[in-house]
């Protein structure tokens, strides 16, 4: 097969469900099938269709109800489709119900061997990968216990790590990762790059969109069973976002027309030459209609185009919004994502605690200047732009509202998702104390202090009580 033949297809799929008012209507529908419709159609998938590579993590995001566990039993031939077609290899394995595939009386190590007997895979096989699947579900001694005297994390353990020492062509996963603790989780997702290395597909549904964002290549975006979006992950879930919150404008009327802004050709405030500008024709933009993103240019602090700065010098980021709609407090934000897709820094312009205008009126347009210190590992990044608004009463009170509830009061109105990208190299002018100022991501304050004292070298006895065993 060639390599990017699809390993997934999905064409035209979607799911009606009758619904019946009373119980007694769906029997007699059943004993007269050809008779009027006692039901009302109900459809949780419309025409879905997409195509998944081998190799490639497969996110599939949307609100409650959107149809996602839907389309994943689709997926995993639990449900039949009413119409469309779903074609995928045979050795697919989903994690819908965790577990649910275990036989309760039996133990761990019996119900690996039932589940790969199911999966059509050699007992011989199985004996070669059980100190494997043993040690990635690290539950020790209950291995050999009744799997039903397992708690819901022990389950999970145990079921992801069958499931994936068996190298299956297709792994469905459906919001199991959210059971396990963090540093379990964290094996998983490198377990399941593992696997994509060697041409496994992964389907992850995750209310987790960091996660979504992070480990999956493209995402699908459900809204009311229909696709709304099909492409980058990051943006997906960006879209996601937008329109989402609890801030609805008011009408601002008169205060708004009373004011008296500047007009923008007559700014003072430092702008870059128009040839800094991105192009923004190709850059995912999730955008609803309040207000959207005209211009964007990475500059150096001089405001002079610049695409490569080195550790701890300090980008400019300038942007312009365009406002379509009576806004009350104007909220920007800027991400930061490494090349590892994680999001090294990100902060908006509550965080930097920035004036704010405390109206924004139709027509008007906002620009803003982010200035970061790029104290960053070395490598390539690009970073994403947001734009949000809020009463101005949630924002007089924001120091007193919880994390929580400010984001609930905020209503996303335009993110773009790798607007652009710049380049942290290692230090060529200042090289103090030493060229490179800090391993890993991100460099945080602190300090190291360090004491000699006299002494045979061995330690004090509390010290060494302190030092790992073996
Ligand atoms: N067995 C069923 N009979 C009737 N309607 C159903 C059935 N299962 C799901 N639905 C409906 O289909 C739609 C899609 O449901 P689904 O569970 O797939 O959504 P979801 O995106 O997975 O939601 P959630 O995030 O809450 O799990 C919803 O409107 C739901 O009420």
């Amino acid at each position: 097969m060639p390599s990017d033949a699809p390993i997934i297809a999905a064409r035209g799929v979607s799911k009606m469900y009758e619904l019946y008012s009373r119980p007694q209507d769906r029997l007699r529908q059943m004993l007269f099938p050809g008779g009027k419709p006692l039901y009302r159609e109900h459809w949780a998938l419309r025409d879905v269709s997409f195509e998944v590579g081998p190799g490639e993590a497969f996110g599939i995001i949307g609100k409650n109800g959107a149809g996602k566990s839907t389309l994943l039993q689709v997926l995993a031939g639990v449900l039949e489709p009413t119409a469309g077609e779903v074609v995928l290899p045979e050795r697919t394995t989903a994690l819908l119900e965790l577990g649910s595939g275990f036989k309760p009386e039996f133990t761990g190590r019996q119900n690996v061997y039932v589940n790969a007997a199911v999966l059509g895979i050699p007992r011989a096989t199985v004996s070669e990968r059980l100190d494997d699947i043993a040690a990635f579900a690290d539950i020790g001694a209950h291995f050999d216990q009744p799997v039903k005297t397992y708690s819901s994390g022990m389950f999970l353990r145990l079921a992801f790590a069958v499931t994936t020492s068996l190298e299956p062509d297709v792994l469905i996963i459906d919001e199991a990762l959210a059971v396990g603790d963090v540093f379990f989780r964290q094996k998983c997702y490198k377990r399941l790059e593992g696997l994509l290395s060697h041409g496994t597909v992964v389907v992850l549904v995750s209310h987790a969109m960091n996660d979504v964002a992070q480990f999956c290549h493209r995402g699908l975006l459900l809204e009311r069973g229909r696709v709304t979006y099909l492409g980058d992950a990051a943006a997906a879930v960006k879209r996601y976002m937008v329109g989402d919150g609890g801030y609805a404008p008011a009408d601002l009327g008169d205060a708004v027309r009373g004011l008296d802004l500047p007009p923008e050709a007559q700014a003072d405030d430092p702008w870059p030459v128009p040839e800094a500008f991105l192009d923004l024709s190709t850059v995912a933009a999730a955008e609803n209609d309040w207000a959207g993103c005209t211009h964007v240019a990475v500059c150096d602090v001089s405001g002079q185009p610049c695409r490569s700065f080195e550790q701890g010098e300090t980008i400019s980021i300038f942007c312009r919004y365009a406002v379509h709609h009576d806004l009350e407090v104007a909220v920007a934000g800027v991400e930061l994502i490494n090349d590892k897709r994680v999001i090294v820094f990100g902060k908006n312009s509550l965080q930097f605690d920035s004036d704010h205008p405390t109206l924004t009126p139709a027509g008007s347009s906002l620009r803003v200047r982010f200035d970061v210190k790029l104290d960053l590992a070395p490598g390539e990044y690009t970073f994403n732009l947001g734009f949000s608004a809020m009463s101005h009463e949630d924002f007089e009170r924001r120091a007193s509202l919880s994390h929580q509830e400010l984001e609930s009061r905020n209503t996303v109105i335009s993110i773009l998702t790798r607007a652009g990208d710049f380049l942290v190299t290692f230090r060529s002018r200042d090289t103090t104390p030493v060229q490179l100022t800090h391993h890993g991501v991100a460099n945080l304050p602190g300090q190291a202090t360090l004491r000699l004292y006299g002494g045979d070298g061995s330690g004090t006895e509390e010290e060494c009580l302190r030092r790992p065993k073996g």
